[in-house]
């Protein structure tokens, strides 16, 4: 029989070479570097909410520290630190050990120590919350757009809903478009460098992940901007062409777990993040502007500039 402390000694504790103390005592103890500022984020994920519970441990663990670097990238923060709790429903060596191996090669992917956490019998549960460095006073925000700025958004938004949809028996994908979906869900990546190439280039003036949907995440930067949007259908990243089209819109524009960038750019930068999206073979798609109607109004648009009436809601755990 393996102890709560065997457990975490033998699978959570690893190094800690960027934390002046790491796991073992009742804190941690952290520095961030002179002339920065500390950036901190929690998520959970919740077994039948977040993730089915049937999915590959190994994965999963990934997915945990990922979701939350990608609020880091958001904010053109660079991830440090992160402290995991979790809840388990029986102790299972070989799940934890698969669990741990998928969030230690997230951890040493984006440069991250993990410096502590807690460790509970109970339903299957993550929270974890990560911690970044910016430069003081020069993080990317959400309130920070401008009017007449162009929206770019990153990557393929919808790929990740449209792996959920098939793994629900919603819609049957066929290769070659289920492998991506499926990674796109199950092993997001965060858009780290991105992030830090918008904040030290300052190319961005308002940046966000793209967690509940592409139009809900960027209606946050509307609300906190006290602006709105136009948003051009046909400048959105191409469907793919083999999925069913309504579905994949849907997926597109209100799906969520994409984990892409959506941000806010002067007109005058476009050259530079094209050169930027070349640098880091990651496609940004200008897809909208910032226009001066009612604070937090999106409109969506077709090629002919008629307005296209959105359905979509983004992903409300309450809505
Ligand atoms: N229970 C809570 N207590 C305090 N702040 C919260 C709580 N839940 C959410 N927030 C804050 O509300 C904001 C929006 O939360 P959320 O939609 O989860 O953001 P994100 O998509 O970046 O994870 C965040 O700043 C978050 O820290
Ligand atoms: C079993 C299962 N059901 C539904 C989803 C889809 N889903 C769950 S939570 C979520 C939105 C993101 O989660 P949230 O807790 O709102 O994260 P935050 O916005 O705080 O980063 C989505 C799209 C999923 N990934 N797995
Ligand atoms: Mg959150």
């Amino acid at each position: 029989m393996t102890s709560e402390f065997e457990l975490i000694r033998n699978h959570f504790v690893r190094p800690t070479p960027q934390a002046i103390l790491g796991p073992g005592d009742d804190c941690a103890l952290i520095a961030p570097a002179l002339g920065m500022q500390l950036a901190i984020t929690t998520d959970m994920l919740i077994a039948g909410t977040h993730f089915l519970p049937d999915t590959d441990p190994c994965q999963l663990g990934w997915k945990t520290l990922a979701v939350n670097l990608s609020d880091l990238a958001a904010m053109g923060a660079r991830p440090r630190w992160a402290l995991l709790a979790g809840s388990l429903p029986e102790v299972s060596e070989p799940w934890i050990a698969a669990f741990t191996d998928g969030l230690f090669a997230c951890a040493s992917y984006y440069g991250v120590d993990i410096i502590g956490g807690d460790t509970t019998r109970g339903p299957l549960a993550f929270c974890l919350t990560a911690i970044g460095e910016v430069p003081i006073g020069m993080a990317l925000r959400r309130d920070q757009a401008l009017l007449d700025d162009d929206l770019w958004v990153s990557g393929q938004p919808g790929l990740a809903a449209l792996g959920l949809a098939h793994l629900q028996g919603r819609t049957v994908l066929a290769e070659p478009l289920l492998k991506p979906c499926l990674a796109a869900l199950q092993r997001p990546l965060a858009r780290v460098e991105l992030g830090l190439e918008l904040r030290r280039r300052g190319l961005a003036h308002a940046a966000i992940d793209v967690s509940d949907g592409l139009l809900a995440d960027l209606g946050h930067i509307l609300q906190g901007s006290a602006v709105a949007a136009e948003l051009f259908v046909a400048q959105l990243p191409p469907l793919p062409t083999t999925a069913d089209p309504v579905l994949a819109r849907q997926c597109q524009l209100a799906g969520g777990d994409d984990y892409e960038l959506v941000f806010s750019a002067a007109p005058e930068k476009r050259a530079e993040i094209t050169a930027l999206a070349d640098h880091l073979a990651l496609p940004l798609w200008r897809c909208g502007l910032v226009v001066g109607a009612a604070p937090g109004q999106l409109t969506l648009l077709d090629d002919q500039g008629r307005v296209v009436p959105i359905n979509e809601k983004g992903y409300d755990h309450f809505g």
